[in-house]
């Protein structure tokens, strides 16, 4: 379910122009300063990529690993051991103000704490009910249920701990970068008010889908990420054999996240937030 609460634009503002903190080079340099632009969102997005095929390639050298996912024995801590590491991360990434930046998304947005560190002063870029837009409980589903069944090899190796960091990496670079579709929706917006506006009043979702949508650049995206996966997941060999034609992390996997879930969430997001464009 989308997480969508329409009301009090001033908390939505608070979160907009709240702190920052350890900032994430790959996302900050572009839409958040003033020279937002369609192509420095889409070069945002092509460096975004290197990091979910990295971080995909980390989570592949383990197998399933299903115990990660099964109910902690321990009365103290409750869920899963992935659940336990999220959490756990994301109360320590919210005392430094991580979740005040307009770019990041908690999994578990429930009793975060405040941040502890001195507030930043973003500059304004999105619309204040960008803030409510949250469609984390989708991602995750999407990951568990669908994506990792299909890139992991079937089985269990004990390395749990390591299971789960790898996952939770996978999983804030694939929120982030499905979330950055507010920024891509607002330059889009800025560019063609007078195509937009008219789908945004009449609350036109498929009217909407279609302005945004270009397939050309999809397709591009596409076989952008399954050449990355090539080449940055390749075996290297010393001997003459030279490229072993043997991949980490399956290409065409990689394509196929992008293709079935990673743009259609992105353009998801892109709607719900220009829905919301003229509150
Ligand atoms: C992000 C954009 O919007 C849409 C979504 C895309 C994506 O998620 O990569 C690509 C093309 C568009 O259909 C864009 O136009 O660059």
């Amino acid at each position: 379910m989308i997480l969508l609460i329409r009301s009090s634009f001033q908390a939505s503002y608070f979160l907009v122009q709240g702190s920052r903190f350890m900032e994430n080079k790959t996302t900050t340099d572009s839409a958040t300063d003033s020279g937002l632009s369609l192509e420095s969102v889409r070069e945002s997005l092509i460096s975004q990529e290197d990091t979910i095929v990295f971080s995909l390639i980390e989570r592949a050298q383990f197998p399933f690993n299903s115990p990660a996912y099964d109910p902690l024995s321990s009365p103290a801590l409750c869920g899963s051991l992935l659940e336990y590491i999220v959490k756990e991360t994301e109360i320590i990434r919210a005392k430094v103000g991580r979740y005040t930046s307009p770019e990041e998304h908690p999994f578990f947005p429930n009793d975060l704490p405040l941040p502890l560190t001195p507030p930043h002063n973003y500059p304004q870029v999105l619309h204040p009910a960008a803030a409510f837009i949250n469609i984390n409980d989708i991602i995750w589903k999407m990951y568990f249920d669908q994506f990792l069944p299909l890139f992991t090899a079937e089985g269990d190796d004990g390395n749990y701990g390591s299971t789960a960091e790898c996952d939770l990496k996978c999983l804030q670079a694939l929120s982030r970068r499905i979330h950055y579709g507010k920024f891509v929706a607002e330059v889009k917006f800025r560019d063609a008010a007078q195509d937009y506006g008219p789908a945004i009043r009449a609350q036109d979702k498929d009217t909407l889908m279609k302005l945004l949508t270009f397939e050309s650049v999809e397709e591009m995206v596409k076989k952008r990420v399954e050449q990355k996966a090539m080449v940055f997941g390749q075996e290297v060999s010393l001997d003459d054999k030279g490229d072993t034609g043997k991949y980490k992390v399956d290409p065409s996997l990689v394509s196929r996240l992008y293709g079935e879930w990673v743009m259609p969430l992105t353009k998801l997001v892109q709607v719900e937030y220009l829905l919301r464009r003229l509150d």
